[in-house]
């Protein structure tokens, strides 16, 4: 059974816009339009989509903080307004810019609150406490005070109050936003090997497309209020109908474009270090890499040659794009 079904979902919200001088009237915007996906349990799904495409109202109506307009929405088997205490006990959320932690107190000093909240006795929570705290590298921090914690570290806080109860589903808003290299990376690190070794399920928006590369086996871009793309991250690259490029470089030098004989839809990209290095672009559903190649070489020797995938964050841009069309 999905952990996550969603069908024709929508949101709509009233606002005043102003209509002339003195009037003003009211006006819907659709943020949600008619959405349809489910989540098997298990996996980790990126969804992602531009600023005010429909992310966070989406995860509010997932997490029982928004009434849908319209649709059906059952998470963890519950109706997640009317059914939010019970929700609230199978996922855990992190929202990169709310926090659940007590400003005030020690950090270490947060989880016996949430572990009572979430009616664990102290025999379930504090070895589960000490697990996160191990493996989110808690240590050496612990007695700090919130306040006085860097993001990266407050961040590690805020993941392992969102999963001391053991959630079945996890649901995370932009979870690495301002976060260095290192901090990132060990999140990511913790939350795969949590989805690995305990199957937890994991849901995130992010504007980091390395989250996605890292974590999610597959994607949902959203694009004004619809779902443009749901699929494995690498089959991006078809829908968005991106190019590859090849670079070669040669033996011995050549000046001119034509010389090299390049097959139909290879389109001739640029020539550096005096004819020597060549960038060739092409659409991988119309040619093949070895066709390209094998043309190359027909004309002059070539020394070295790499293949350039298109980047990530340029696909989704392009995709957000088709999607009004
Ligand atoms: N409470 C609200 N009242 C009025 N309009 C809203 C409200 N919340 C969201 N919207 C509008 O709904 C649309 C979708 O917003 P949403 O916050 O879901 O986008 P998002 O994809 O999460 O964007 P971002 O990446 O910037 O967080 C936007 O046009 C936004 O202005």
């Amino acid at each position: 059974m999905p952990i996550i079904e969603v069908e024709n979902l929508s949101r709509e919200f009233q606002v005043m816009e102003s209509a002339g001088r003195f009037r003003r009237r009211r006006k819907a915007v659709h943020a949600v339009r008619g959405i349809d996906f489910t989540v098997e349990p298990g996996e980790a799904v990126g969804y992602i989509g531009a600023n005010g495409a429909g992310k966070s109202t989406t995860i509010k109506m997932l997490t029982g903080v928004l009434v849908p307009s319209s649709g059906r929405v059952t998470v963890c088997g519950f109706n997640p307004v009317p059914q939010r205490k019970a929700l609230a006990r199978k996922i855990g959320v992190v929202f990169g810019q709310r926090s659940q932690l007590w400003w005030d107190l020690p950090l270490q000093d947060s989880y016996p609150i949430l572990g009572a909240m979430h009616r664990m006795s102290e025999a379930d929570w504090r070895p589960r406490f000490r697990e996160l705290a191990d493996q989110m590298d808690l240590g050496e921090f612990l007695s700090t005070p919130v306040r006085q914690l860097s993001l990266g570290q407050r961040m590690r806080g805020e993941v392992a109050a969102a999963l001391l109860h053991r959630p079945e589903l996890v649901i995370l808003d932009e979870p690495t936003i301002g976060l260095d290299m290192i901090s990132k990376e060990k999140l990511r690190q913790f939350l795969d090997a949590e989805r690995r070794e305990n199957g937890t399920t994991l849901l995130l928006t992010t504007h980091d497309m390395s989250d996605i590369q890292r974590l999610c086996q597959r994607v949902l871009v959203v694009d004004d209020g619809v779902i443009a793309y749901d699929g494995p991250l690498t089959g991006l690259a078809e829908v968005a109908g991106a190019v590859r490029t090849m670079v070669v470089d040669l033996a011995t030098p050549v000046h001119s474009a034509a010389l090299l004989s390049l097959p139909d839809g290879a389109v001739h990209q640029s020539i550096e270090a005096d004819g020597i290095r060549h960038s060739v672009s092409f659409d991988p559903r119309r040619l093949s890499a070895a066709t390209v190649l094998a043309a190359i070489s027909s004309a002059a020797e070539v020394a070295d040659l790499s293949l350039h995938e298109p980047d990530i964050e340029h696909l989704v841009r392009q995709l957000y794009g088709s999607a009004r069309r």
